[in-house]
């Protein structure tokens, strides 16, 4: 599904009314109407007291609308328009004329007490305050109301986004509506699913007010669902062997950081890979071989960590793989480092680049679009901030677009790892992860994720497919762990559960 901001929003809307020929009165009465349908099965609005905050914008039209089907649920319905009543859009009025035609009780405040009594009795409070058109921090009265209605009892529906909620960045300074459900009119928004917007929304449900579904294609955020990871898992043929599903080197491991490379490999098993190879330093190789039967290991060179004299024996390794992937646990020698630009110098293939390359990546001022392989890189968030040059909070307060700017420029695919992980391609797509959970934030996490996306590759995915596929399938792995556990899961649990990660994916 589409993730969309503010502009992309009003876009949509007016393809719908331009394009495709639907009125704003249509996609309003949709919206209206779609609060109580959508909500149905989970709200009894037979009999319940509703109480309808309008703003003076088309969310509050929107709430106008949802107050008549509400009556026509049964619901005891009153409404209070907040705000400059002469600021009422031209369409809001026009549905505000037909509930004061149904004689539901309506009143334009202007001191928030003026609901109280009404909001204390409210067995449903339906929040149109404010939707997109949100501009800037909110204050007075309409702030005073929002946090009498957080303290309410009632269920609280918010159309489109709470209000108070920024829309493209979902922040609000702690001020906006705590709401049990948001309907999200046309797509899902930014707000929704970034933090701590993600926090206020309750259930989201998406209502597409009728747009066709081709009216979106110009957005090009996605929010990853099940489905979209079903489609692009490849078949595993019954016929198939181990020769069939990719072999995978992993360039891994110094002395202390011996089990990252573990950790990846076991990444690679768990999401089916015909054989994976761990390449480690000889020095290190003797503690790694045979903890996991399955692995095999090749001592490099004799030293505790790599060295630039080792490059020219992996790469004669490299020659029977499908995939690499390098820098879990490689530690930060300066020998380490050049062994990394070396070798990047001359693999022609794809490489899944990890932690430790990335911070060669950074120090040696390596350009990537320069080299002659193919890419994905997973940074966290620190390392990414490294790469770019910038703040970890610069990064962090427009993650969605330093990735997908990242990755056009630099023509690789960008795993940016955190809440939410979000994948870029060089076509400048960005695709936002819908799966994971705070239990993931411990060590090696990150480890069995490169594992499992170059596995992901190794099976025939494409490069974008492989990265957005496999960090689903991860962070849904952790989930299933944290329904079991809550947190204190570890990174080799998670590397375990990816079979029935991936048996959920394709589940029907
Ligand atoms: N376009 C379409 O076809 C469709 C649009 N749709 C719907 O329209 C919504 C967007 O409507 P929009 O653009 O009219 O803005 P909207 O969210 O109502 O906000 C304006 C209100 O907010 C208030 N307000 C703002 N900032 C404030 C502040 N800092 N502090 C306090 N108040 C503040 C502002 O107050 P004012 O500045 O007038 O005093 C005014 O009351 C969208 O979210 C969706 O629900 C759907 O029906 C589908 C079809
Ligand atoms: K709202």
């Amino acid at each position: 599904m589409k993730l969309l901001n503010k502009i992309e929003s009003q876009k949509l809307d007016s393809l719908a009314i331009n394009e495709y020929g639907l009125s704003e009165s249509t996609l309003m009465e949709s919206a209206g109407a779609s609060v109580i349908s959508l909500t149905s099965n989970y709200i009894q609005w037979d009999a319940a007291k509703v109480v309808v905050l309008c703003g003076t914008g088309n969310n509050g039209g929107d709430g106008f609308v949802a107050a008549r089907y509400a009556t026509l649920m049964g619901a005891d319905v009153v409404i209070f328009i907040v705000g400059n009543i002469s600021h009422l859009t031209k369409i809001s009025q026009a549905y505000k004329a037909i509930v004061e035609k149904m004689k539901i009780p309506i009143k334009a405040i202007q001191k928030a007490e003026e609901t109280y009594r009404f909001l204390e009795d409210a067995d449903i409070i339906v929040d149109a305050l404010i939707g997109t058109g949100l501009t800037s921090a909110i204050k007075g009265e309409k702030a005073k109301l929002i946090n009498r209605v957080n303290v309410s009892s009632a269920i609280r529906v918010s159309i489109d986004i709470p209000s108070g909620l920024v829309c493209d960045s979902g922040e609000c300074n702690g001020l906006a509506i705590k709401a049990d459900y948001t309907i999200a009119m046309g797509s899902i928004k930014r707000a929704h699913v970034l933090y701590p917007g993600c926090e206020y929304c309750g259930t989201i449900l998406v209502s597409r007010i009728g747009i066709p579904s081709k009216a979106d294609e110009f957005c090009k955020t996605e929010w990853v669902e099940k489905k979209d990871i079903e489609e692009m898992l490849p078949h595993r043929m019954k016929i198939g062997h181990k020769g069939n599903y990719g072999t995978i080197g992993i360039i891994a491991g110094s002395e202390g950081l011996e089990g990252a490379g573990l950790l990846t490999a076991c990444g690679a098993l768990y999401a089916g890979s015909g054989k994976v190879h761990l390449l480690v330093p000889g020095e290190i190789a003797l503690s790694i071989t045979g903890k996991v039967p399955e692995i095999m290991v090749s001592s490099i060179g004799e030293k505790n960590c790599f060295f630039v004299s080792d490059v020219e024996p992996v790469l004669q390794k490299l020659k029977s793989y499908n995939v690499v992937a390098l820098g879990t646990g490689i530690g930060r020698h300066l020998q380490t480092q050049l062994f990394v630009k070396e070798l990047l110098l001359k693999i022609n293939g794809t490489v899944i680049l990890d932690a430790d390359a990335l911070y060669a990546i950074a120090s040696l001022h390596i350009s990537l679009k320069e080299l002659p392989g193919q890419f994905i890189l997973t940074p966290h968030v620190g390392e990414f901030a490294r790469l770019i040059n910038k703040e970890v909070v610069e990064v962090e307060q427009n993650r969605i677009e330093w990735a997908r700017l990242y990755a056009q420029e630099n023509q690789v695919v960008l795993v940016l790892k955190g809440y939410p992980t979000v994948t870029a391609t060089p076509l400048g797509e960005v695709f936002v992860n819908s799966t994971g959970n705070p239990g993931m934030a411990t060590g090696g996490m990150g480890d069995v994720l490169t594992g499992v996306i170059s596995s992901l590759y190794g099976q025939d995915m494409e490069l974008d497919k492989a990265a957005v596929a496999g960090v689903y399938m991860h962070s849904l792995a952790a989930d299933l762990l944290a329904e079991e556990k809550g947190v204190g899961f570890t990174a080799s649990e998670v590397a375990e559960k990816i079979p029935q990660s991936r048996m959920l994916i394709s589940e029907k």
